[in-house]
């Protein structure tokens, strides 16, 4: 019989760190009063800060023992855990070879072959079908937490040990998972209603992205609080352009097959309900040739460092090119974000306002094999990138110069409740160009390349009557579009407008009438005393 393990810190001697979280280290120790063979004295221990979770140690510790009486061959559990101090301490068998996160970051920072993915994801499918069945919920899937045994064994961790896990309250468990963001289900996002087991669902999809490509979708993007929000509502296009391109060419040097991108596109559907099970999937065409656990220690484990090894490595890597690692924060922590070069979300809220465009969510790009933005209007309409956008152009010619005035209004309506408030962009450009068609300077003693201010103001003027209409245009499209304007047509700035006018002509009417009704007391005063005498 496998004996038990204590619950006292002084059992337990710590060989060294192996891992950090968002509120929590992970060491490897070794138990002192394990002995039997068929128990390892070696084990991992979690100790994560009561202080930075959210939960009441009550709470952990029902969680904790609901989930001892799960039982699976693909399930981590925990030996045992036990409060020191201020810490939760949560001893679970060693796995030696870590997490899949670890795995990569260290010897596949471009992705798993798919092989190793195949047998990996079933191994985390079967603990997921088992899990569902039971009644849970994972709400941490990733690859972070899947870990491996030095034989090949797949476990998925971190259930009834994450603080996610613990916190009942969806408004506080969404502020305290907000440093991973990117593997939340869009109705954990957006849904107040709460989710259920298809969250996992779109996770495990996300996680088969971030084994296929070494990271998952956004990750260059900072793991702050508000990012979670930022990304649903406002993402800089030049960043999507960026990751596009790089993931474009990633994609052009690895190759997937249909049987994968199909199951991820499965798993990342929109609508939660259209999502397979996790039954389902595993029934799926992609894992019906996969390998066998000693696939992976062939092909995944061999010239691996110990996980002790990386974990310092990862430290000394994270120092030295300033990594985003938080740990004991509040902000969590990405080791897949980098402060280097990717300007943030916040640099981007002071940044050229044409970059910024709505996006309500992110679909899945079967042949990209990678997230894509979901515009309000949905693409194809109007302009590509999705939104409704009316071109108005004017021209004005100038002698030897041309001026040319763009004014771009784009305007979206979102189906979405969670963006139900639409924008309206506008933006005008004003450009003055050489135009070699045009006549040649027709005042040879004129200064070279200076516009005459003369010609300039007036053509101006001209223009502004043709804005006006433009201007009495646009407000109707935004209208039609459904934008915040009144069935009149005007904003609410323009209605402001309205009324100081109003007022400011019935207060100069007033002041007339005052004017009047002095006179006439004037008129009186002089009437009353008897008129101007005359001599
Ligand atoms: N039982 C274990 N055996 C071996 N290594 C482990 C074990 N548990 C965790 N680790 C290592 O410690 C690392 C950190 O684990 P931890 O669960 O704290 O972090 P995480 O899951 O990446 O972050 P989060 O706190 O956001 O869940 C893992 O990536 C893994 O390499």
């Amino acid at each position: 019989m496998a004996q038990e393990y204590p619950l006292d810190p002084k059992w337990y001697e710590i060989i060294g760190e192996i891992g950090s979280g968002v509120s929590a280290m992970v060491y490897k120790a070794k138990c002192l009063k394990i002995s039997a063979p068929n128990s390892s004295s070696i084990v991992a221990i979690k100790s994560i800060d009561l202080d930075q979770s959210r939960a009441d140690l009550e709470s952990i510790r029902l969680e904790t023992k609901t989930m001892s009486l799960l039982s699976h061959p693909n399930i981590l559990r925990a030996h045992c855990s036990f409060t020191v101090g201020r810490r939760l301490w949560v001893v679970m068998p060693f796995m030696s070879s870590g997490s899949l996160q670890s795995i990569i970051s260290s010897n596949f920072s471009s992705g798993l072959p798919e092989p190793c993915i195949a047998v990996v994801l079933k191994e985390t499918l079967k603990a997921l079908s088992y899990l569902h069945d039971q009644g849970h919920v994972h709400r941490d899937v990733k690859a972070g937490n899947i870990l491996v045994g030095y034989d090949g064994v797949v476990k998925l961790g971190d259930f009834g040990v994450s603080a996610p896990v613990y916190d009942i309250n969806f408004d506080s468990r969404l502020k305290e998972i907000a440093g991973t963001p990117y593997w939340m289900a869009p109705e954990v996002i957006h849904s107040h209603n709460g989710y259920g087991f298809k969250a996992d669902i779109w996770s495990f999809g996300i996680t088969a992205l971030e084994l296929a490509h070494g990271r998952p979708p956004l990750s260059h993007l900072p793991p702050s609080k508000s990012l979670l929000f930022k990304i649903t509502k406002r993402f800089r296009f030049s960043d999507y352009d960026n990751e596009s391109s790089d993931n474009t060419r990633k994609h052009n040097t690895r190759k997937f097959s249909k049987a994968f991108k199909d199951m991820v596109g499965l798993c990342l559907h929109q609508d939660p309900t259209k999502r397979p099970t996790a039954d389902k999937l595993l029934k799926h065409v992609f894992f019906k040739n996969s390998k066998s656990c000693d696939f992976l220690v062939k092909n995944l484990l061999v010239g691996l460092p110990s996980v002790e090894e990386r974990f310092k490595m990862s430290n000394y890597n994270s120092n030295n090119n300033k990594m985003i690692r938080v740990s004991n924060s509040s902000l969590g922590s990405s080791s897949y974000n980098s402060s280097t070069t990717t300007p943030t979300i916040e640099e981007d809220e002071t940044g050229v306002f044409e970059k910024q465009r709505r996006v309500s969510g992110w679909n899945f790009n079967f042949d990209g094999f990678q997230m894509e933005p979901v515009y309000p209007l949905g693409l194809g309409q109007g302009h590509p990138d999705g939104s409704k956008r009316v071109r108005f152009r004017a021209e004005l010619v100038i002698p030897n110069k041309r001026v040319d005035l763009d004014v771009f209004s784009s305007s979206s309506a979102s189906p979405s409740p969670a963006f139900s408030t639409p924008t309206e962009e506008q933006e005008a450009v004003v450009r003055v160009e050489e135009d070699p068609y045009l006549d040649p300077d027709p005042d040879p003693e004129g200064e070279e390349g200076v516009v005459d201010r003369g010609s300039v103001m007036c053509g101006l003027v001209a223009l502004r009557g043709s804005l006006d209409d433009q201007r009495k245009n646009v407000k109707e499209l935004i209208s039609f579009l459904g934008g915040e304007q009144s069935l009149g047509g005007e904003t609410k700035e323009e209605q402001m407008v309205d009324v100081v006018e109003r007022l400011r002509g019935e207060l100069e009417q007033e002041r007339r009438k005052n004017k009047e009704l002095l006179m006439e007391l004037e008129f009186l005063k002089v009437i009353v005393s008897g008129g101007p005498q005359d001599d």
